[in-house]
């Protein structure tokens, strides 16, 4: 932690309570444990402050904090920021297990990793982190010989898949676990760490950070991840009956002029991602590209975050706004950025992009074959679908035109399980002068 010490002072500095703790994501910030006393120098930001705690100090999220002295109802901002009551209280449910059942082209993918498998997971030690249900764990009881498999479920389904795992003789190999898996004690390290994370644009739910921190506590060395890999696609493409149904709708309903509500339109249908958008392979512009790949033995959890180091300093006044930019884009983590270039193969209008994500998963067997999840148009469809980022305003492109840029994807520093996706573009075209644009999408706050 290379914050600085404190020199001056600013303000009679204010003295706040952490209501949960906080791990800083980056050199500019500090950390702290619930029931920290800090003194709050200045409040930067409505969520970041600069703040000092035995005489270190950086920035802190304005969201963890109370006023001492404050009582408990005062503040709204008590909300945990992973959500977990909500988030593992969905899942306590059964609607998003049917879901995600119901989804044969994800389940059967992970039964055909565990059948084409079948001989090298004999007597390994698996986990299978975030089980739900416990299918993948019970795929593995049935279809190969592990010698355990730590079936791991925070959510109160826990005490269900418990009963599943007797009902379906599977008690022998699986034990169940309820908790997290960051935070449970296991008996031993695994072989094997299998894990269905994948949310919305890969990454969103940020699942994912519990999967590398289990790695790093519980895999051993040499031990496989399953999956291995997960990519990130990105397109360009036409969405034109979305558009036609939430924008030129106004235009002329019933024989009436609508369009003053045009602006609303935008604001309202295009400001956030569109979730499960099943995109017609026909509406690609040109064939898509892995814009974010991230290898699971090596990124890290700090690889998730983008820190913008400048943003939460305080500007030495010396440093030139050129030489600010040029730092600050030093600081954007390679695993959230991805470039792309892509050539317009057909006529038509670029509506926005759309995005969607693959997994791989490696054969135990040296040169086995890779098995692949492709959520993408081209394949069997999935319960993820794809996700539209919609443009403020359609662009007509033209064979050969070339649209440049790229995508940064910025987890959320207070919400742990949101993130906003930022697409910047550059048209190149032979037809009309060059086009730039640029626009971040909140998901979800
Ligand atoms: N692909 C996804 N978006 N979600 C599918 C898996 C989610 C399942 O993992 C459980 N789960 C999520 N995080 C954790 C965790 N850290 N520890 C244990 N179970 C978890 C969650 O309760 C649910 O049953």
């Amino acid at each position: 932690m290379q914050t600085e010490k404190v020199e001056e002072e600013d303000d009679a500095p204010e003295e706040y309570v952490a209501l949960c703790d906080f791990t800083a994501s980056g050199s500019e910030q500090l950390s702290f444990i619930t029931g920290d006393k800090l003194l709050v120098h200045n409040k930067s930001s409505a969520d970041w402050w600069w703040a000092e705690l035995q005489g270190v100090i950086g920035y802190v999220p304005a969201s963890y904090l109370r006023l001492d002295g404050a009582e408990e109802g005062d503040d709204a901002s008590l909300e945990d920021p992973w959500q977990d009551d909500e988030y593992f209280g969905s899942y306590g449910t059964l609607r998003l297990h049917l879901e995600m059942l119901s989804d044969r082209s994800r389940t059967e993918t992970y039964r055909q990793v565990i059948v084409s498998n079948s001989a090298s997971l004999r007597d390994k030690v698996v986990m299978d982190l975030g089980c739900g249900t416990g299918i993948i764990s019970m795929f593995c009881a049935q279809l190969a010989k592990p010698s355990m498999v730590y079936a791991v479920e925070a959510s109160s389904m826990a005490e269900h898949t418990r009963q599943l795992v007797k009902q379906n003789g599977c008690e022998e190999v699986v034990t169940v676990l309820q908790g997290r898996a960051e935070e449970l004690e296991l008996p031993e390290q695994v072989d094997i760490l299998v894990s269905e994370w994948m949310g919305n644009c890969l990454l969103f739910e940020f699942m994912v950070e519990s999967v590398l921190l289990a790695r790093d506590r519980w895999l051993r060395d040499g031990g496989v991840m399953w999956p291995s890999s997960a990519a990130l696609a990105l397109v360009p493409c036409q969405a034109d009956s979305y558009y036609t149904e939430t924008m030129a709708f106004w235009e002329r309903p019933y024989g009436l002029d609508f369009t003053p509500l045009q602006p609303l339109a935008q604001q309202e249908f295009f400001t956030k991602p569109k979730f499960s958008h099943l995109i017609d392979p026909e509406d690609c512009l040109c064939a898509p590209c892995d814009v974010i790949c991230l290898n699971m033995y090596t990124v890290q959890v700090r690889d998730l975050e983008v820190s913008n180091g400048l943003l939460y300093y305080k500007r030495p006044q010396f440093l030139s706004v050129y030489l600010l930019i040029l730092m600050e884009h030093s600081f954007i983590s390679q695993e959230m950025t991805g470039e792309f270039q892509f050539c317009v193969e057909k006529p038509g209008i670029f509506h926005g992009f759309t995005a969607w994500f693959t997994v791989q998963f490696e054969s135990l067997e040296m040169g086995g074959a890779t098995v692949e999840l492709n959520t993408g148009p081209n394949s069997d469809p999935t319960h993820w679908k794809q996700t539209l980022f919609m443009l403020d305003r359609p662009i007509q492109v033209y064979a050969g035109d070339s649209i440049h840029g790229n995508i940064v994807l910025r987890r959320n520093p207070v919400w742990r399980r949101h993130m906003t996706v930022a697409l910047h573009w550059t048209i190149n075209s032979n037809t009309d002068d060059s086009q730039a644009g640029t626009k971040s999408f909140p998901m979800w706050r």
